[in-house]
């Protein structure tokens, strides 16, 4: 415990850069190495009444186990009386979702860039079981290069046989997660077909205010594809992945991510390319410095300095490998 402890001290506070539902995403500056980072941040108290218990650890068991070059890299967990850290490499460019609402829709070549480098990351974590189970652009960061970084693995979780829960974002979600129905790492395939529709056409096919409409229409309703936007070879890759009947859909049959890299839409890919980050990134983010924060949304300052609660000695133990 007070090994642990002494990793936050040698962190300073610089900054908020992001806010989500159950943490906060803090730039520090590692005053040993010189170096900047992201110190995911969650309260305890919190976690434990928001029932995210499980999650949280999944997600450090998850990035504990994983490497690769487009998942943001782990360095280490700890945990105080107040708060769980994950210390996360800081990926400067920022989220691909404001890049994509800035430019309204991507042309077929940056949407494909970027769901090639997902795919890998995709392939690479269901090699292990793992189901990532929250594809959507707010959670793609781009790094000072323009490639692609997949971070919040609050939902991942290894799946060998089905899982129940309802986790996900409601426009993203795949059929079988809102029937209820048990789901395994097919669920990442469908949320990859509704995230290449909304890089094409600049929004998800099945939207409303109401997430139990948006899950109304994505059990009842066929996707429009506006042909303007989505030519009819990246039509038949997203029918295929979002296909309801999961023995079916693209990625989730015998020969896995093969049938997804093989489509015709990635005819000219060369995977080894990609995976060695030798495709030339269609965004350049604008980084002056490695501990730049341009690219990310301001936030108030006593953010930074906002403390979590003291936990209760019963909810602290739940944590005691953390
Ligand atoms: N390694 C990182 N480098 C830079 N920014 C990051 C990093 N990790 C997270 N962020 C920023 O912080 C935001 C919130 O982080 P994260 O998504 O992990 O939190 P969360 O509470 O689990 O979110 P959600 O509400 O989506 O569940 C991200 O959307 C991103 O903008």
């Amino acid at each position: 415990m007070a090994l642990k402890e002494n990793k936050i001290k040698y962190c300073d506070f610089v900054t908020t850069i992001g806010v989500g539902t159950f943490a906060r995403v803090i730039l520090v500056h590692y005053r040993t190495k010189n170096e900047y980072y992201a110190l995911k941040m969650m309260s305890i108290e919190e976690i434990v009444r928001l029932k995210q218990t499980e999650h949280v650890k999944n997600e450090r068991k998850i990035l504990a186990h994983i490497k690769h070059p487009f998942i943001v890299n782990f360095y280490w967990s700890d945990r105080d009386i107040r708060d769980l850290y994950l210390l996360l490499e800081y990926v400067p460019g920022g989220e691909l979702f404001s890049y994509l609402r800035k430019s309204i829709r991507f042309n077929t070549d940056i949407a494909k860039f970027y769901t090639c480098e997902i795919i890998l990351a995709l392939e690479y974590l269901h090699s292990f079981s793992i189901a990532y189970r929250d594809i959507k652009p707010e959670n793609l960061l781009l790094d000072s290069s323009g490639h692609l970084k997949l971070t919040d693995f609050g939902f991942a979780k290894y799946i060998h046989d089905r899982t129940y829960s309802t986790v996900g974002t409601p426009e993203y979600l795949a059929p079988e997660i809102i029937l209820s129905n048990g789901h395994s790492t097919a669920v990442d395939w469908y949320s990859l077909g509704i995230l290449i529709y909304e890089f094409l056409v600049g929004q998800p096919p099945f939207i409303d205010d109401n997430p139990f409409h948006i899950y109304q229409k994505i059990l009842q309703e066929n996707a429009k594809f506006p042909a303007k936007y989505v030519d009819p070879v990246a039509k038949h890759l997203i029918k295929k992945l979002i296909i309801h009947d999961r023995t079916k859909r693209l990625g989730n049959m015998k020969n896995g991510a093969n049938d997804v890299k093989n489509h015709r839409w990635f005819k000219n890919v060369n995977w080894e390319y990609v995976y060695d980050r030798r495709l030339q990134p269609p965004i350049i983010p604008s980084v002056l410095h490695s501990g730049d924060t341009q690219n990310f949304e301001q936030f108030d300052d006593c953010d930074v300095w906002y403390m979590s609660p003291i936990s209760s000695i019963e909810d602290f133990v739940l944590f005691a490998d953390f």
